[in-house]
């Protein structure tokens, strides 16, 4: 079974419990479970984590590029949160590792600070979705399955 990666970065523990007005109610473990219910319908397997650590975003995506690389994953869904805006390190480690990654955010970051419209991640995404609630997530995998499964998408 092919395995799509979705990784969350610092803070999205919290979804659903602080912000509500900005990132809804739905909590992260709901979120777990719509990205399972999209990679099922695709009859993919869902590796789905969260981390509030730069370094460890990098290794997992080191990790990802080497499954797909062997023919285990097909890419990875990234919700970078503030990393998204300050690291050098994912936008090369995405590079380096010639990972599929689509980017996703929850709320519309262009409509927000003007700190959040600067992506270090979007220059190296095969594609990205904003602003379309926890349902981005369910678009990204279905997204990066069109991407990389063309004649398969329905
Ligand atoms: O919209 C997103 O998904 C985003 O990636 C997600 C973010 C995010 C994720 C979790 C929490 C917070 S802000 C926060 C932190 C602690 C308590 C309440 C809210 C922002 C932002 O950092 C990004 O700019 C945008």
């Amino acid at each position: 079974m092919t395995t799509v990666f979705v990784f969350n970065g610092p803070n999205l523990n919290l979804l659903g419990v602080r912000r509500p007005d900005v990132y809804g109610t739905t909590v992260l473990a709901d979120v777990e479970a719509l990205c399972r219910d999209e990679c099922a319908r695709h009859d993919l397997e869902l590796d789905f984590r969260q981390t509030n650590h730069e370094g460890v975003l990098v290794d997992w995506v080191q990790e990802a590029g080497a499954a797909v690389k062997a023919g285990t994953a097909l890419g990875a869904v990234l919700n970078a949160a503030a990393y998204t805006h300050t690291s050098v390190a994912l936008h090369d480690a995405v590079e380096g590792a010639e990972l599929p990654t689509i980017e996703v955010h929850v709320s519309n970051v262009h409509g927000r600070e003007t700190f959040r419209h600067h992506s270090y991640v979007s220059p190296v995404a095969a594609g990205i979705v904003v602003g379309f609630g926890v349902t981005g997530y369910a678009l990204a995998i279905d997204g990066l399955v069109r991407l990389r499964r063309p004649s398969r998408s329905v």
